[in-house]
């Protein structure tokens, strides 16, 4: 019996295209005037230097650590300072009605009937937890947020790494093997099925065949009870 539900944002609730072509790209702009203006502020110093640690530069001037950032960017790094830094430039796109969070169309109607059968949803992403609330607070469909009862990033682990999902499932107070994870990407889904729980793989758009995971199309497709 599913117990909560776990569920990726980039390729599982919201569009790759949205957070590439257009949260991505919009953090890359701001970034620079950003580090400029804030970087005295305690959070936004912090990720500085969690970043030029991660870098093995730590003694890098703004302009040397901004540069590290934009290089992280281009590989797509899951850094948790780019991405606690990432999250808060986004929240001025969104306040000021840029752009709205990406959520397919079969999102809300599932995680609210999920909902109402008494389970517990929640989020892991290598977006901060600010993204995350960000992305459901001013979604497509309005705020969203009141639906979870937590958020996960990778302050508990890259998605990719077995201890995350142990991490996460003490975290959530469940046994592993009630706990579903929602992802596109298969090796996500590998780490947290050695970590004894239970795995759906969604595919928006190709075909994975390399996965052992058991595939879906949409959340409609998705019964926690027979699972
Ligand atoms: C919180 S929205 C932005 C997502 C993001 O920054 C990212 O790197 C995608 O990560 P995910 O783990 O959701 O695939
Ligand atoms: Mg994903």
């Amino acid at each position: 019996m599913i117990r909560a539900i776990v569920t990726d944002i980039e390729g599982t609730t919201s569009d790759i295209r949205f957070v590439h072509n257009i949260l991505f790209p919009y953090a890359r702009q701001h970034l620079p005037d950003f580090v400029r203006d804030n970087a005295q502020q305690p959070d936004v110093a912090a990720a500085l230097q969690s970043v030029r640690e991660e870098a093995g530069q730590p003694q890098a001037d703004l302009a040397g650590v901004t540069d590290i950032l934009l290089g992280f960017m281009d590989q797509d790094r899951k850094s948790t300072g780019l991405k606690a830094l990432q999250g808060m430039i986004w929240r001025d796109g969104y306040v000021n009605g840029n752009f709205t969070g990406h959520l397919y169309p079969d999102v809300l109607p599932a995680l609210t009937r999920w909902k109402a059968q008494g389970i517990e949803l929640y989020v892991y992403s290598s977006g901060s937890v600010a993204a995350q609330k960000l992305l459901f607070g001013y979604s497509d469909e309005g705020d969203i947020t009141g639906l979870f009862s937590g958020y996960f990033d990778t302050h508990v682990g890259a998605k990719r790494e077995v201890a995350a999902y142990r991490t996460i499932a003490a975290e959530i107070g469940q046994p592993a093997e009630q706990l579903l994870f929602l992802s596109d990407i298969h090796q996500e889904l590998d780490a947290a099925a050695e970590a004894g729980w239970q795995t759906l793989q969604l595919l928006r758009g190709e075909a994975d065949s390399e996965s052992r995971h058991r595939q879906v199309t949409d959340f409609f497709q998705i019964n926690p009870e027979s699972i």
